[in-house]
């Protein structure tokens, strides 16, 4: 956020040129639909178990979340968001965590307070709707399908649906030529760092959410439009481009 940021309500918007006018919406899984971090956090501590290890609190496993199942697993491995795990030792665990995280996957996960209600009001306002997520796409869909969020969404582009995932371009600007739209005419809201920096290298809109896992900083450092209290709340800020 910069110094002309300003306040509509609890929402944080900056600039002045409101509402946007977008064709479509890209929203983040992870922290931004789903609170998906207790049953990932009750995963990586089975598979933490099984190989032995210390179990971890689950505000560090929350902090571990964004970029992808792999790295979770290493940062688990390690206590670190960068280390390297020993080669041997994450073949390992790979495994374990993906059968446990199978075993977990919707057992407290739940969507957050205004995302059926924003859902809801952006089918009603004729927007097309994409879920771009760093999950891993065995998950992505029977969490969306067990929540009841699947056919909400167009298109669904996971970690490893496409070569690169965000905070790369790729799925953003995949979702765009899905549409044919330009980026400009897309927004995306997500929760950390990797929504933020994959929109602004596409050249999309991007609003974050406050509530969600951004790998333990602060959501007002990252470089976004505006920060909205919830997914329903960003349908207040946007109108349908025709
Ligand atoms: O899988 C993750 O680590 C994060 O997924 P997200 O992109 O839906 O937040
Ligand atoms: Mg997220």
């Amino acid at each position: 956020m910069n110094k002309s940021a300003s306040r509509l309500g609890d929402t944080v918007v900056v600039g002045s040129e409101y509402p946007l006018s977008v064709k479509a919406v890209m929203i983040d899984l992870d922290g931004t639909l789903l609170d998906t971090a207790g049953d990932l956090a009750a995963a990586a501590n089975m598979m933490l178990r099984e190989l032995g290890r210390a179990e971890l609190p689950l505000e560090t496993i929350q902090s571990y979340i964004g970029k992808g199942i792999q790295k979770l697993v290493k940062r688990s491995l390690t206590g670190s968001l960068d280390d390297e795990p020993d080669v041997e030792l994450f073949d390992k665990a790979m495994p374990l965590y993906e059968r446990d995280y199978a075993k977990t996957l919707c057992v407290s996960t739940r969507p957050y307070p205004g995302v059926i209600e924003g859902l809801n009001a952006l089918l009603e306002a004729d927007f097309r709707l994409a879920c771009i997520t760093n999950k891993a796409e065995a998950f992505t869909l029977p969490l969306l399908r067990a929540t009841g969020l699947l056919d909400y969404f167009d298109i669904v582009l996971s970690g490893d649906s496409l070569p690169k995932k965000k905070p790369d371009p790729m799925p953003l600007l995949h979702a765009c030529k899905h549409f044919g739209i330009l980026p400009r005419e897309m927004l995306l809201i997500g929760d950390s760092l990797n929504d933020a920096e994959a929109a602004r290298a596409a050249g999309c809109h991007v609003f974050c959410v406050p509530y969600g896992y951004n790998e333990g900083r602060d959501v007002r450092e990252l470089n976004c439009d505006a920060i909205v209290t919830s997914v329903y709340d960003a349908t207040k800020l946007i109108q349908k481009l025709s």
